[in-house]
């Protein structure tokens, strides 16, 4: 493999762009993958992504495709289309994937039926012995297109591999750290999507700032107790990967999950608040909660989530439930 072989994004979205241009910002040649090919076409002429990202060029390094074969024989591959379509992607893109290096998962989201992480989905789906990768924290796509600082985490139960991935797609503005807690950065990605919706439905409601800062902690703390039974570190969910885009998501109307909270809080009906955009919580929401109620781990806010999403509680309602919880230690 020479040091020009490219490096492969799938997913022509906000992030499949974004990390496409942080790729090719990093020096590597790029091949940015898109399921339709008259939209492919477009952005290989146009060098602008204006439904997903208007007004960010993307970088001459990347070339735009619709062709499967062009991902074989890549240094790696960036999966970046949402939770709920990684299964049959990679399904789809099966073979040319399996010379196409590691498949580093990028969506952040628990699949609906199955209740399963990425990593588990990537394993069933993916040729065995494929090396798998998780990136994730903070980092909205429109930053990160645009050259802004950002630091994320990139994650491989192989720490050489973790190591070498972070060091491969590192550039001047985007950095990443590394670690081998696969399961714990995967936990704060999906789950700070649910927890985000429920901090827009405290701003969209008018509840007060420090409502919201209180939901943030209280909402981390649930997110700990989760991953201290599903095999998550609890120094990986106070990194960047859980606290770190907990944080950011939560406070920021740029964030679509926020924003779909927000719409839900002035009462929206969940269809109406989703407005065409993807909020991943709303699609992770009762998977997580299931997940949690199956081994006792106590989740009232991504419980309260998932039942308001799924238009079984109304807001009201289930804020008076959440206030009127019995008192309790706080680290209990
Ligand atoms: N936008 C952001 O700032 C960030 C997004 N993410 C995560 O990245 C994932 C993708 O998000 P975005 O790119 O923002 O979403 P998006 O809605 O902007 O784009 C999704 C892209 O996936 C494509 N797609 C959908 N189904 C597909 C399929 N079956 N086959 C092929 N392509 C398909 C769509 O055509 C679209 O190009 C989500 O899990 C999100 O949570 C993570 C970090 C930052
Ligand atoms: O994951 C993100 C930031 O880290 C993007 O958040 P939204 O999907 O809510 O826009």
């Amino acid at each position: 493999m020479s040091a020009e072989t490219a490096i492969n994004v799938v997913g022509g979205g906000a992030w499949g762009t974004a990390l496409a241009n942080a790729a090719a910002g990093a020096g590597h040649p790029v091949t940015l993958w898109l399921r339709d090919a008259t939209a492919a076409a477009a952005l290989q002429a146009d060098r602008e992504n204006p439904r997903y990202l208007p007004g960010v060029p993307l970088h001459p390094g990347i070339a735009a495709t619709a062709d499967p074969h062009r991902l074989a024989d890549a240094r790696a591959t960036l999966l970046v289309v949402p939770a709920q379509t990684v299964r049959g992607v990679l399904e789809t893109l099966r073979d040319p994937l399996a010379t196409a290096g590691p498949v580093i998962l990028c969506a952040k989201g628990i699949e609906r039926g199955s209740d399963s992480f990425m990593s588990a989905v990537a394993a069933e789906t993916l040729p065995p012995g494929t090396p798998v990768a998780v990136l994730s924290g903070p980092s909205f796509a429109a930053d990160v297109a645009r050259g802004l600082p950002t630091a994320v985490t990139l994650a491989a139960s192989d720490p050489g591999l973790a190591a070498a991935l972070s060091g491969l797609l590192s550039g001047p503005s985007f950095r990443l750290y590394h670690t081998d807690d696969v399961r714990g950065v995967e936990i704060g990605g999906a789950g700070k999507n649910v927890l985000a919706i429920a901090c827009g439905i405290v701003a969209g409601r008018g509840l007060g700032e420090s409502a919201r800062a209180a939901l943030i902690a209280r909402a981390f703390a649930e997110l700990m107790r989760f991953a201290r039974t599903f095999g998550g570190r609890a120094e990986t969910l106070m990194g960047l990967s859980g606290l770190g885009d907990l944080v950011l998501t939560a406070s920021s109307p740029q964030s679509r999950n926020f924003a779909f909270g927000q719409r839900l809080g002035a009462g929206a009906s969940p269809d109406e608040a989703a407005g065409g955009k993807l909020a991943e919580g709303a699609f992770t929401a009762a998977a997580l909660a299931g997940l949690a109620a199956a081994k006792g781990v106590e989740m009232p806010v991504a419980q309260a989530v998932a039942a308001i999403v799924a238009g079984a509680a109304g807001v009201d309602d289930v804020v008076a439930g959440l206030l009127a919880r019995p008192l309790r230690g706080e680290t209990d």
